[in-house]
């Protein structure tokens, strides 16, 4: 179990460090069109756990979701503060 703010600060290490074998290197390395394709990806799919599955899959899908979010977020060197202003 993980924070936000703590799998935040785990991503940034992915970016700096680059681990083989991290699947955060390998959307790194493909960049924003591939992560923002997985950011859609798992939008539908917490909308469609929330319509017809349990709690516990939508759960799963929304941190799936805060995932890619976070991670496209530091693909443009975005940090978390800047997002924190808009809320
Ligand atoms: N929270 C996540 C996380 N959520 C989702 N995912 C990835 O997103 C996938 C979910 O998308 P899908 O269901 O579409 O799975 P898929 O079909 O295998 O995906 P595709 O290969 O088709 O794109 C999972 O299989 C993971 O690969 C995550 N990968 C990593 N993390 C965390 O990120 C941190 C760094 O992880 P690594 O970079 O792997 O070391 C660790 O704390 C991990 O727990």
């Amino acid at each position: 179990m993980k924070s936000f703010d703590q799998l935040f600060e785990e991503l940034l290490q992915r970016n700096e460090e680059r681990p083989v074998g991290s699947r955060s290197t390998e959307l790194l390395e493909q960049g924003v069109h591939a992560i923002g394709k997985k950011i859609v990806e798992e939008a539908a799919e917490v909308w469609m756990a929330a319509e017809h599955e349990s709690d516990e899959q939508l759960a799963l899908e929304a941190s799936q979701l805060i995932y890619h979010l976070q991670l496209i977020l530091i693909s443009r060197g975005i940090p978390l503060s800047k997002v924190e202003e808009k809320l």
